[in-house]
C-alpha cells in the first residue's frame, strides 16, 4: 500500500538511465499519468545538448519552473503523477518540492554504474542526447539522503516493482 498522502513520483537520474522507460511503464502499474521532463524542454536547450555542450543552471531553471506547474495541475488531474527528469541537483529538487506536505512528492533515482548506462546509453538510437554527455550528467548527479534508490540492473518490470516496495516501506 502506497502512502496515502503520495501524489507525485519524479524518477530522476542521469540520461540513459531508463527514466522515459520506467516511469512510463511505473505510471501505467499505478492507473497514473506519465509526463517525460524532456517533452518540455525548450528548444534551444535541446539543440545545447545535441551539439555536445552540457546545460547550466540558467538554462534548466525555466525549465524546472515549468515542470513545477506540470506538478500543480496534474496533482488535480490524476491520484498518481509520474515524471521523468534528471533532477540532478538538490537545489532542482526543491524547486520541484516547493512547499509540498512531507510525503506528497517522491524523488525515486534509477543508480547504476558508468559502464551500464553508457551501454545503455550507447545501444538506443535517435535521440538528441549525445552519450558523450554522460560525464557531465554524472559529475552534476549529487543525490541526497532524501533521495530513494533502486538499481537499475535489472528489467525494466523488476525495477517498476522496486519502486513500488520502496515506496510502501516510506508509509
Ligand atoms: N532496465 C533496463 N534494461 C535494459 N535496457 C533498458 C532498461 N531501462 C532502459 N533501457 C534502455 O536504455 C536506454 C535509455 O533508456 P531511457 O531513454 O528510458 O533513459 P532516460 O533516462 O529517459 O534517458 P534521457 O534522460 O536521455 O531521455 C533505452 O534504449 C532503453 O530502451
Ligand atoms: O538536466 C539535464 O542536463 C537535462 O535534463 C538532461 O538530463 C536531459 O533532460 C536528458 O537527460 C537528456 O535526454
Amino acid at each position: 500500500m502506497l502512502p496515502s498522502e503520495l501524489k507525485t513520483i519524479v524518477v530522476m537520474g542521469v540520461s540513459g538511465s531508463g527514466k522515459s522507460v520506467v516511469g512510463s511503464l511505473l505510471a501505467e502499474k499505478l492507473e497514473g499519468v506519465f509526463e517525460d521532463g524532456d517533452d518540455f524542454h525548450p528548444p534551444a536547450n535541446k539543440a545545447k545538448m545535441s551539439s555536445g555542450t552540457p546545460l547550466n543552471d540558467d538554462d534548466r531553471w525555466p525549465w524546472y519552473a515549468v515542470l513545477r506547474q506540470r506538478i500543480e495541475d496534474m496533482r488535480h488531474l490524476t491520484p498518481y503523477y509520474v515524471l521523468a527528469c534528471s533532477a540532478l541537483k538538490p537545489i532542482y529538487r526543491d524547486k520541484l518540492r516547493a512547499h509540498d506536505a512531507e510525503g506528497t512528492l517522491e524523488f525515486v533515482l534509477l543508480d547504476g554504474t558508468k559502464e551500464l548506462i553508457a551501454e545503455r546509453i550507447g545501444a538506443r538510437k535517435g535521440h538528441f542526447m549525445p552519450p558523450a554527455l554522460l560525464d557531465s550528467q554524472l559529475a552534476t548527479l549529487d543525490p541526497t539522503p532524501d533521495v530513494l534508490r533502486v538499481s537499475i540492473d535489472q528489467t525494466p518490470e523488476e525495477i517498476v516493482a522496486d519502486i513500488l516496495k520502496t515506496l510502501e516501506a516510506t508509509a
